[in-house]
């Protein structure tokens, strides 16, 4: 073995800067064959092999440098060969280079096939190993295919197909997959036979999109935060898990507990709770009348499984100076309606939720939201807060249910509502049917009209007391009650069976309240027909109503959705007060009055002798003109009337339920908002979107008459 022999060896492997040693590799003739052709290897390759070089020449002296200059095409070939395995591209670009380099390495002479041998099959002149590396490079590609990894892949593949054709999207890690059955639930989670013969007797032959993902997901012990249409069987799809987890009565406190916004709600919930664990002997409470259940709940605090309640009762009970409730053992808290508790200010419940919240410090906590539509607030909340949460969204955020006919109808006027309800009624509804408004003091305005039409009318509002609200309600369920007619109070979450016809006599002032109002109708998958007044006065809200209908399918006219939507700030200004409309009533000023009159005249008469009866001769004292005054304004505030009688009155029941109204918070009905006129602020900004709103509509009149021609007027708005 020579000396360059022996360098070759030594070298094989080490790379050689050419600009660096260029006069010793040219003393040493390596470069004297060399083709200009070689100088276009890509510059990839070159910059690699010096940059290879480079780190290997710092540790290395001179010398040995000199002696790795003959291993200079080793160490390009072999730079080369490794970018090709790394990536086709580079290897097809070096491909003329190699041959260059080969052409090179076959022109030094014998020597040089030694050191070709040394990079093992990867030579250009030998096509039989050339093809040879290039199989073993496409067998490593191949993939090896595991038939258990095939089998998990085909059925993620049906649990995809299902989730798409009941538009179930759920987001989360390790989402288990939805039941196509209730029977799924006895033979995947071994729920009790007695819970699945309940379901049978309710009539729920198959669960609905919310239960086939909500309910596995629950039973997993996962969080969840879950978004279904009205009436798709939210309260069913939290209730099921619950019931399977407690699995039997225990004396352990409150192991559930269920909030929602309105006492009629809560009631409803409960009684679904009852219906679905009959037999099991679950002890269920709901907080009815607060002094006779708070005995109940005094008396038997460790005997209670299940408890369904609104925040400011529960808070009245967590806040008595002697702890009647604990809410250590909860290990289920499920807020109904989440988005409606979640709302800031004076309509939502968020500081009695974080209260609540605060008190179920157990270990192994479970928190599930549900509602029908969606807030943006609740779901960064949900993702902040919640462990791992799983979340479940059923077809469009913040749509109405498709099985819902909605129309929209131009009233002109005020005048015009009573004119096209009293139209709608003589032309033949199909009771049940429920009739919204703005307040609880247009819904006695409007109860009074119809009451004297002779119709089979009644009337529900925060008002009422709560006997007569649940009278009212048993009424209309049964059938006693043809009409309803309700404020916001019995927007969300009430299950009517069998309503027909909602008509929201008054607009409503979001796209949520709407598609809650409406989706008293058209539940767990019947049909139903939504009637929306408006006037002049409601173009502002009129777009986001139109958006909400175009997506369910409901046609609208096109410049309905051109309208401006209001601003972030016109919003703000809005927010304050309720549009200010004209009082309902098709009675004559001289008329009102006389009424007004009459009515005054029996109050001081009344009393008058009352006092007369108490002995009080300051009736006898007061100037006459100030006690009309004050009589008119109790009458119209049910509010007033309540604080003067919470001061007054002393004895017994009554004085604690003003107590608790008062101890309770700021909300002074369980979600019943106080209504609250516009202020002048926000009445110019509803001037200006009403300008607007015309000249759309002249615009888009315009646009119709000329396309049309022969089809002149006709009213835009009216049955869009
Ligand atoms: N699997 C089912 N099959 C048939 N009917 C069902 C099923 N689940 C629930 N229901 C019925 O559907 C109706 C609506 O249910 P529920 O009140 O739970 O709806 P929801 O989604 O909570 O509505 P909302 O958003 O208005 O509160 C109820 O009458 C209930 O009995």
């Amino acid at each position: 073995m020579d000396a360059y022999d022996l360098f070759r060896k030594l070298g094989a492997g080490a790379k050689f800067d050419f600009n660096r040693f260029r006069s010793d590799a040219e003393k040493l003739h390596i470069l004297k064959r060399k083709q200009p052709a070689a100088t276009t290897t890509t510059k990839k390759s070159q910059k690699g092999v010096q940059q290879g070089f480079k780190k290997k020449v710092k540790s290395e002296d001179s010398e040995t440098s000199d002696e790795s200059s003959g291993s200079e095409s080793d160490s390009e070939v072999e730079i080369k060969a490794a970018s090709g395995s790394d990536s086709s591209e580079s290897s097809q670009s070096s491909s003329d280079s190699d041959e260059e380099e080969a052409e090179t390495i076959r022109e030094s002479g014998p020597k040089d096939e030694a050191a070709l041998k040394l990079l093992g099959n990867i030579t250009a002149k030998d096509d039989q190993d050339m093809s040879s590396f290039r199989t073993a490079r496409k067998a490593k590609k191949k993939k090896v295919v595991d038939p258990a990894q095939k089998m998990a892949d085909l059925k993620q593949e049906q649990v995809n197909h299902r989730r798409n054709v009941n538009r179930i999207h759920a987001y989360g890690t390790d989402i288990p997959e939805p039941i196509e059955t209730f029977q799924d639930l006895k033979l995947r989670y071994n729920i009790h036979s007695r819970i699945i013969q309940n379901i049978e007797s309710a009539g729920y032959t198959a669960p609905t999109p919310i239960q086939m993902q909500a309910i596995p997901v629950m039973l997993n012990r996962r969080e969840i935060m879950a978004c279904a249409p009205t009436g798709s069987g939210k309260t069913a799809a939290f209730l099921l898990p619950i019931l399977h987890h407690l699995k039997e009565p225990r004396n352990d406190c409150i192991r559930a507990l269920v909030l929602s916004p309105t006492r009629e709600l809560a009631k409803q919930t409960y009684r679904e709770c009852q219906r679905l664990s009959e037999g099991i002997g679950f002890r269920i409470l709901y907080i009815d009348k607060i002094g006779k259940d708070l005995q109940k709940v005094q008396k038997a605090t460790k005997k209670i499984d299940i408890m369904v309640s609104t925040p400011n009762r529960l808070i009245y009970l967590l806040k008595q100076t002697e702890a009647v409730i604990s809410l250590r053992s909860v290990e289920w808290f499920v807020v109904d309606e989440s988005d409606k508790l979640f709302e800031e200010g004076k309509t939502g419940f968020r500081d009695q939720l974080a209260l609540i919240y605060k008190s179920c410090d157990g270990s192994g906590l479970r928190r599930a939201m549900f509602s029908a539509t969606f807030a943006y607030d609740v779901e960064e909340w949900c993702k902040l807060n919640l462990d791992n949460v799983v979340q479940v969204y059923v077809g469009a955020k913040n749509a109405a249910t498709k099985t819902i006919e909605q129309s929209l109808l131009f009233c002109g006027a005020e005048t015009g509502k009573m004119i096209a309800l009293r139209n709608i009624i003589r032309q033949g509804i199909q009771p049940p049917v429920l009739v919204f408004v703005q307040s609880k003091e247009r819904a006695k305005e409007l109860f009074h009209e119809l009451i004297y039409d002779g119709m089979n009318v009644d009337v529900i509002h925060a008002d009422r007391t709560q006997t007569q609200r649940d009278n009212v309600i048993k009424c209309f369920r049964s059938g006693k009650i043809w009409i309803l007619i309700c404020t916001e109070l019995m927007g969300r979450g009430i299950d009517f069976k069998g309503v027909n016809l909602v008509i929201n006599y008054d607009f409503p002032n979001s796209a949520i309240s709407y598609i809650h109002r409406i989706g008293r109708t058209g539940r767990a998958g019947r049909t139903g027909k939504a009637i929306t007044f408006f006037t002049e006065d409601d173009a502002i809200y009129l777009r986001s109503i139109a958006n909400v209908m175009r997506t369910a399918g409901c046609p609208v006219p096109d410049y309905m959705l051109k309208i401006n939507q209001p601003n972030r700030r016109d919003r703000k200004v809005l927010s304050k007060g309720a549009i200010r409309r004209p009082q309902i009533s098709t009675m004559t000023k001289y008329d009102q009055q006389k009424q007004r009159h009459k009515k005054q005249v029996i109050q001081d008469s009344r009393r008058k002798k009352q006092q007369q009866q108490s002995g009080d001769p300051s009736h006898l004292l007061k100037p006459k003109l100030k006690q009309p005054q004050e009589t008119a304004r109790s009458e119209t505030s049910g509010q007033q009337t309540d604080k003067k009688s919470f001061v007054t009155d002393t004895n017994g029941k009554k004085a604690k339920k003003r107590k608790f109204d008062a101890d309770a918070g700021k909300n002074n009905t369980d979600g019943a908002k106080k209504h609250k006129h516009m202020p002048e602020s926000a009445k110019l900004v509803q001037l200006k979107y009403k300008k607007k709103w015309k000249e759309q509509r002249i615009s888009s009149k315009k646009f119709e008459n000329k396309t049309k021609g022969s089809k002149k007027g006709g009213n835009p708005g009216a049955k869009a």
